[in-house]
């Protein structure tokens, strides 16, 4: 048996993403509501403020010279305060807003210059819509609700109601087909909102402050739905929140949005730990790290220290060198048998024993997307620092109580000296 730490480590191979095509591309898109876009565009070209076009014009710069791309599965959160223009930019998508100026294309198709048959052909075939309103029929029972857009277009009661069923099924609500939009709990009504985009199987899912008007603990509840709904359909969802909580929970990117414009777009550790502006800044400062960081962000990536073979005496000398307070022995690059501390080694080589012999097998284990609030409890309590091991079985790293603040207070650095 070898003892080895990490020589192994090399980088896992991320998978190529770059053949893949953005499905959603917004390029230099502008939006002026009010009577004048022409003036309100040209004083814009010539650097003025939102507030100032507004002055002079009336007209309000909605969307100011916005592009990014969104690439298929993933879920692009839009994030910013109240008229930083999120639901503007989501209409557009959908063209429930036309744009004054710039392109969006849907899988490769421009919806801003489509006719009105091929953007209803689109919309049905391609985006789903989710409101924070509901928008529920009263009168129509949960299950006609659900079928409404299928009925529309003219698909058979039978085939229709057969699909909406199957999408309740998939939102939990399976059973609940009879009753009135009335009847139900604000969640409830949330989901019934999610199953009917979700009827005409769309490839986009777009969600406005969907979550907002719920209570807290529905609220969690509905994002942990959408995230497994996300996980096992693999739609690709722009969802638009103002809650920094909500985005970062959700968001696989999120772009925050100012005054119409994007400041910045980032993995949620990005926007936190390099934002781009004092903006920024300001806006991720109160954020709780322990819920964004995960057990692969504090990690120590393990050191080779010796060969098993070495015995513990060669081990004990190590450790003590090199201050290490206790080794993972793996076999075979792999399978980690377990710990042995100084004080193990120490006591192996009085006793003349191997490493194999001592090794504590019960090490706590985590997984290295766990999140840091859930595992911190188990790290503090533990006696030994806790193993990071991939699903693979493999050995990719060690977290300490120590690792823990050190990674906090390096977070919180990096975050000031970006001020
Ligand atoms: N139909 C409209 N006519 C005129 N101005 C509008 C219209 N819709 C939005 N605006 C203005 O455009 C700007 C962006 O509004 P938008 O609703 O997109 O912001 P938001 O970030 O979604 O805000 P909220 O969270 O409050 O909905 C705001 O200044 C708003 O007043």
């Amino acid at each position: 048996m070898k003892l080895e730490g990490s020589v192994i480590f090399e980088k896992i191979p991320i998978e190529n993403t770059t053949s893949l095509q953005p499905i959603i591309s917004v390029r230099d898109l502008t939006k002026v509501f009010g009577q004048d876009p022409e003036k309100a565009l040209e004083l814009h070209r010539r650097g003025r403020s939102k507030q100032e076009i507004y002055e002079e014009t009336g007209s309000t710069l909605a969307l100011n010279n916005v592009s990014f791309d969104v690439m298929p599965g993933e879920t692009f959160v839009l994030m910013g305060l109240s008229g930083s223009g999120k639901s503007t930019l989501l209409r557009c998508i959908n063209r429930l807003i036309d744009p004054t100026e710039g392109e969006i294309l849907i899988g490769g198709e421009d919806i801003v210059g489509m006719g009105q048959e091929d953007l209803r052909t689109t919309r049905r075939r391609k985006l789903g819509m989710i409101f924070q309103s509901f928008a529920l029929l009263p009168h129509r029972t949960v299950l006609d609700n659900v079928a409404f857009g299928l009925e529309v277009q003219g698909v058979p009661a039978e085939e229709r109601h057969a699909k909406a069923e199957e999408v309740l099924q998939m939102v939990g609500l399976g059973g609940y087909g009879a009753s009135m939009p009335g009847e139900l709990s604000g969640g409830m009504k949330q989901r019934v909102g999610l199953a009917r985009a979700l009827t005409s199987d769309p490839d986009i899912l777009l969600m406005d402050e969907a979550f907002s008007a719920l209570d807290p603990l529905i609220r969690r509840d509905m994002q942990d739905e959408l995230l497994d709904l996300q996980q096992r359909l693999g739609k690709t969802i722009i969802f638009v929140t103002h809650d920094l909580d909500e985005a970062l929970k959700l968001g696989d990117r999120i772009a925050l949005m100012k005054d119409g414009a994007i400041v910045q777009v980032g993995t949620p550790e990005e926007i936190l730990t390099t934002p781009e502006n004092a903006y920024v800044e300001k806006f991720v400062a109160d954020v709780d790290l322990t819920r964004v960081l995960s057990a692969s962000d504090v990690m120590r990536r393990p050191e080779p220290v010796a060969q098993c073979t070495a015995g513990p005496r060669v081990a004990l000398h190590l450790m003590e060198e090199h201050d290490i307070p206790g080794i993972f022995v793996v076999t075979r690059q792999r399978l980690l048998r377990g710990r042995v501390t100084l004080d193990d080694a120490a006591e192996a080589v009085k006793k003349g024993k191997q490493i194999a012999d001592i090794l504590i097998t019960e090490v706590p284990i985590v997984a290295p997307d766990a999140s840091l609030s859930d595992i911190i409890s188990l790290i503090v309590e533990s006696p030994y620092p806790v193993a990071v091991v991939d699903d693979t079985g493999r050995l990719r790293g060690v977290i300490s109580r120590g690792a823990i603040l050190a990674a906090l207070a390096r977070k919180g650095e990096d975050i000031n000296a970006t001020a």
